[in-house]
């Protein structure tokens, strides 16, 4: 009844892949129907006929152009609300039938099917449909089964076959074909992309799927998903890694919104892998602080300085991180999660600064900011916190929940006060503050606050003590003389690296006043010997926010109590290494 397919076809290796292959029939399935119609047009103009389905050929028939139904070719009707549309041997031959094998076009002739040279697909939109919210069922129903499968026989079939799954490819497309069809590399190209994009899809699927039947029943606490899929697409290669002797790239993930990798920008030049991570780590800071317009100024993953402004002024928040350490700020990356004003532009320009990133910016503050050829504005939305964070270890990698910007700690109202007196409302504030902040610290984190800004930092120690030290040292020794003009202080010196060089004490500590004292502290985790807290104590520290849980609590209760220093237990830790 069928002509048997011959036993010897002709290798694969001997087949030489066409340069140009013209466009004669495409299939358009798409859910996103941004560009069809122009496409279609397109198309249409240079003769080529559309094959699609429901309502993608409808959109196209309504804006008066030709579609022939993928019924009449299949002569099976789409259904089972739509589960089943182009999932026929009549689709599927005539993608994948290898056109230099006279053997497969015999047997479609043989079969009356006639290939299909363009597939152009978008699929379903399953990650924003979790993203929404909706139920199991919905987020199940939005899988799409034929999308991906053409995308993934298109692919294969790229010696013939070209497969589109971007909108943003269209006017590519439409000129490909005016020229007489796809060269070679194109098709190459367009194939790689699109399986990347089934992976991606898939991952997400996966991941998302098997996140639902671990945490489906209510359990004590959540189980990361048994299979964690990445799906990382490449936005863009670096120039080099952390150093220059790596190569690296930035990718984003679909599925996620917000965040530095998606960031928009809108002045100077390329990111560099380091900006990334610090702006990413100066993103984590400023948005730890809530509603409260907080500026957080990072080198090197750590804080220079973190302000609030109790009045909503970016300024003065920018005025007070940046008085915290300006010697560290040189060539810093700053963030803040408001809106950078003309006010905070004016006092960024003289530092010499990589990074401003922000959710919005005054016209003024661009023209301003723009004016400094080596600074990159970026335009953040605000980076997702919920979920899971991956880090690579050799052999696999550690997952784990986000540390979330809302902490369930952040209310002093669940502190545990066991030494001295209640903090009063100032106070309570500045060690609120201080112990948002301390979350931006890395490894043996004490942060050290007076008035909404950090005034001293200690981070990348082995032990809690050096921290201490580090903290109060840096407190009495880099201070601005007066930290409420920080950036007028640092002056036309700041751009030519004064500010950050050798002269610094010229214009910064000369008559710097000791800011521990009086000042409160923050400790990421508890204190595990009195030794640390004594250090601060003898620094002049009046209150101090810390989870506690140490077997030696009893010990560092008591040095605190003896000293008459307010200490508050969190329960709960913050570590960011
Ligand atoms: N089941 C199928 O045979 C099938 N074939 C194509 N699709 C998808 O249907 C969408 C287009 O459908 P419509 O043209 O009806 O809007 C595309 O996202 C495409 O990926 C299908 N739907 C889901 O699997």
């Amino acid at each position: 009844m069928s002509t048997p397919v011959p036993t010897t076809p002709v290798p694969t290796e001997a087949l030489t892949d066409p340069e140009q292959v013209p466009v004669r029939r495409a299939l358009i399935s798409v859910y996103d129907k941004t560009g069809l119609v122009e496409l279609a047009t397109a198309l249409v103009g240079a003769g080529v006929e559309i094959l699609s389905t429901g309502s993608t050929a409808a959109t196209i028939a309504a804006a008066g152009l030709p579609a022939t139904p993928v019924e009449e070719v299949t002569g099976f009707p789409e259904c089972l609300e739509g589960r089943v549309k182009t999932l026929h041997p009549r689709i599927h031959a005539g993608i994948l039938a290898d056109r230099r094998k006279s053997e497969h076009m015999t047997r479609l002739d043989e079969l009356g099917v006639t290939p299909i040279d363009l597939v152009v697909v978008n699929l379903y939109p399953f990650t924003d449909t979790v993203a929404s919210g909706a139920p199991f069922n919905a987020c199940v129903e939005q899988i799409d089964i034929g999308g991906p499968s053409m995308v993934r026989a298109a692919a294969k079939n790229h010696p013939a076959v070209a497969v589109v799954t971007d909108p943003a490819d269209y006017p590519a497309v439409a000129a490909a074909v005016a020229a007489g069809g796809f060269q070679l590399a194109d098709r190459r190209r367009l194939a790689a992309r699109a399986y990347a994009h089934t992976a991606a899809y898939d991952a997400a699927v996966a991941t998302w799927f098997a996140q639902q039947i671990e945490t489906g029943e209510p359990q004590a606490a959540p189980v990361p998903p048994a299979y964690v899929g990445l799906g990382l697409e490449r936005l863009e290669t670096l120039r080099y890694g952390e150093n220059p002797h790596q190569a690296a790239a930035v990718y984003t993930r679909p599925g996620t919104t917000g965040g530095v990798a998606r960031a928009t920008q809108l002045h100077g030049k390329a990111m560099s892998f380091n900006n990334y991570t610090d702006t990413d780590a100066a993103l984590r800071a400023a948005y730890d602080h809530g509603d409260d317009v907080a500026v957080a100024v990072i080198k090197h993953a750590n804080p220079c300085g973190i302000a609030v402004s109790a009045d909503g002024d970016v300024a003065e928040a920018h005025r007070k991180a940046h008085g915290c350490d300006p010697v560290s700020a040189y060539g810093g990356v700053i963030a803040t999660n408001a809106t950078v004003t003309a006010a905070m532009a004016r006092q960024v320009a003289p530092i010499f600064t990589e990074v401003v990133a922000a959710p919005a910016f005054e016209d003024e503050a661009v023209a301003i900011l723009s004016a400094k050829k080596n600074l990159r504005l970026l335009l953040v939305e605000p980076p997702a916190r919920e979920g899971y964070e991956i880090k690579a270890v050799s052999g696999g990698a550690v997952v784990q929940q986000r540390d979330t910007y809302q902490a369930h700690d952040d209310d002093p109202s669940t502190w545990q006060l066991v030494s001295g007196q209640a903090a009063d409302d100032a106070t309570l504030a500045d060690l609120r503050f201080a112990w948002r902040s301390v979350r931006a610290v890395r490894s043996n984190a004490i942060l050290l606050a007076h008035d909404g800004a950090t005034v001293g930092v200690g981070m990348g120690q082995v032990n809690r003590v050096d921290s201490c030290r580090l903290a109060v040292e840096r407190a009495n020794t880099l201070g601005l003389r007066s930290t409420g003009d920080a950036a007028a202080e640092a002056g036309p010196q700041a751009e030519t690296g004064a500010v950050g060089g050798a002269d610094a004490s010229t214009v910064l500590s000369a008559d710097a006043p000791e800011r521990a004292r009086g000042a409160v502290a923050a400790s990421d985790a508890f204190f595990p010997f009195a030794d640390g807290l004594q250090v601060l104590i003898d620094a002049g520290v009046t209150a101090v926010v810390q989870p506690g849980g140490s077997i030696r609590d009893e010990e560092v209760i008591a040095a605190a109590r003896a000293a008459g220093v307010t200490m508050y237990l969190t329960g709960s830790r913050h570590f960011a290494h």
